[in-house]
C-alpha cells in the first residue's frame, strides 16, 4: 500500500479544486496550507510518512503564493534530517492566464523537490495543440514538467476548464502508478 499526500495552498478555492482532482486520481490525502502559510503540526508527520508528496500552489505575481513559499521554507526542518529523500514528488499550479508565468512556479516546485532529494514525476501526457484542440482536451496547455491549470480570472471554481481537470486526474493517477512501481 502506497501513501500519496497532496499539500497545497489556495487563496480563493480554484487551486483547491485542482488539488482535490489530483488527489482523486492518486487516491491521496489532502493537506491544506492555511491563509497564514501554516499546516497543522500533525500534517508534518503525515508528510514524513508519505511515499509521494505532490505540491500545489496558485501562481501569484509569477511564482507560487507566499503561503506556499512559507511552507517550503518550513520544510527545511525535514531537509535537515533528509526525511523526504527518495520520496516521489510531483507538482501543479493554477493561474488565470494561459501562460501567466506558470512555468516559473512549476520549476520552483521541481527545485523544492530536488532540494529534498526527491524523484520527480513529469506530466507524461502529449499536448493537445492542433487546430481542432479545445479546452476540453487533455493537456491543452501543453505542460510537461508538471500539471498546468488555467482558471479564467472571472471563473468560479465550478468553471475550471474540464480538460484541465481531466488532466489533473490523470496526473494524480500517474504519480500513484510511478510510486507503486518504485516501491516494489
Ligand atoms: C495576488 C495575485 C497575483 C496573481 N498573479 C497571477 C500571475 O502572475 N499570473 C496569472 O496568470 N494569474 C495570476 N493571478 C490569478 C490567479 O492565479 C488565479 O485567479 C487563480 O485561479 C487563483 O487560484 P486560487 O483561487 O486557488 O487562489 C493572480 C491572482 C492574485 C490574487
Amino acid at each position: 500500500m502506497t501513501k500519496v499526500v497532496v499539500v497545497y495552498h489556495s487563496g480563493y478555492g480554484h487551486t483547491q479544486r485542482v488539488a482535490e482532482t489530483v488527489a482523486a486520481g492518486a487516491n491521496a490525502e489532502l493537506i491544506a496550507i492555511d491563509a497564514e502559510g501554516n499546516l497543522p503540526e500533525a500534517a508534518w508527520d503525515t508528510l514524513n510518512a508519505a511515499d509521494a508528496i505532490v505540491f500545489g500552489a496558485p501562481t501569484y505575481m509569477g511564482s507560487p503564493s507566499w503561503q506556499f513559499k512559507k511552507f517550503a521554507d518550513a520544510s527545511s526542518k525535514a531537509w535537515f534530517t533528509q526525511a523526504w529523500k527518495d520520496k516521489v514528488f510531483g507538482g501543479f499550479t493554477n493561474s488565470a492566464s494561459f501562460n501567466g508565468d506558470k512555468q516559473v512556479s512549476l520549476i520552483y516546485l521541481n527545485t523544492l523537490a530536488s532540494q529534498h532529494g526527491g524523484i520527480w514525476v513529469s506530466l507524461g501526457l502529449p499536448p493537445s495543440n492542433a487546430k481542432a484542440a479545445t479546452r476540453n482536451d487533455i493537456n491543452n496547455l501543453g505542460g510537461s514538467v508538471g500539471l498546468l491549470v488555467q482558471s479564467p480570472s472571472d471563473a468560479s471554481v465550478d468553471e475550471i476548464p474540464q480538460g484541465d481537470l481531466d488532466t489533473a486526474k490523470l496526473y494524480g493517477q500517474r504519480i500513484a502508478d510511478v510510486t507503486r512501481k518504485l516501491k516494489i
